[in-house]
């Protein structure tokens, strides 16, 4: 049994006296892919964003851990070695160019006011080419396409080189070969002992992933294994068995109900 990268315990969180989660506790296995799947509204980003200690202007009850430690103590700069975040919308410094934007991944690593190190270099140009933005790395953010910006960003959360990942809709706008390859990436990730957490509305995609937290109206209905029966029928049942899922070229599937 792998150690537990990400804990919740009793996580409630409200905005202005309305309940988005409800009493959440879950646990989060090192070295392994989690995809966080459920309707709109479920509370899946609000979760994501809880675990990341992003959540302001919410009412957050209850404690989170990562690596075992409670993520409320940690200094910032260790929570932002360990964590790795890729988030949706986020604004970001459009005007800087892609690979300034990579750069700023590797902050927690560097001392104030330094000038990035080899490594530093050497972990920015690697994720650039791992999400292929390495060819617009002089072009500013606001330039690139929908596709291309979110490779740019994929690319600072690569370059953190954190133990944990979390993503909110990493697979935006990108098309279906860099879908394939953003898997690819996960899979590296977690075969060198990552752990990633990620939301996604692509099920299919999701059902790639080692486990499954479904969820509904703020809270876990489901989490096994993305191959497991029992994660399948709760799958279905989420959304009102307007999909389904079936076995097809090796891979767990889900398929509308039409
Ligand atoms: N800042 C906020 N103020 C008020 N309500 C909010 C706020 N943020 C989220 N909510 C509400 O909390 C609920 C959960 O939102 P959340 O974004 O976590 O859902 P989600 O499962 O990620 O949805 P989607 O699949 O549509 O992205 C929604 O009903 C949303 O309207």
């Amino acid at each position: 049994m792998n150690p537990i990268a990400v804990s919740a315990r009793q996580i409630s969180v409200s905005v202005q006296n309305n309940p988005i989660l409800r009493g959440i506790d879950l646990d989060l296995p090192a070295a392994r892919w989690t995809s966080i799947v459920g309707p709109n509204g479920a509370g899946k980003s609000t979760l994501l964003k809880c675990l990341a200690g992003l959540l302001r202007h919410a009412r957050v009850q209850g404690q989170v851990q990562l690596l075992g430690q409670p993520l409320a103590a940690l200094p910032a700069r260790e929570r932002a070695r360990q964590l790795a975040w890729l988030g949706q919308n986020e604004a970001t410094a459009d005007d800087l160019p892609a690979y300034d934007i990579a750069m700023l991944g590797r902050l927690p690593h560097r001392a104030w006011m330094a000038p990035p190190s080899a490594a530093d270099h050497a972990a920015v140009q690697a994720a650039l080419h791992t999400t292929q933005a390495w060819d617009w790395r002089e072009r500013p953010l606001s330039q690139l396409s929908g596709g291309e910006r979110q490779r740019v960003l994929l690319a600072r959360a690569l370059a953190v080189q954190a133990p944990v990942t979390l993503m909110d809709e990493p697979l935006a706008n990108l098309d279906p070969p860099h879908q394939s390859d953003w898997l690819r990436t996960v899979r590296a990730l977690v075969g060198g002992g990552a752990t990633v957490v990620s939301v996604l509305h692509e099920i299919s995609i999701a059902l790639q992933a080692d486990d499954l937290l479904v969820m509904a109206a703020g809270q876990v209905t489901h989490h096994g294994a993305c191959a497991d029966p029992a994660t399948h029928a709760a799958l279905e049942r989420v959304f009102d068995q307007r999909i389904r899922v079936r076995h097809i070229d090796g891979m767990w599937m889900a398929l509308p109900r039409v």
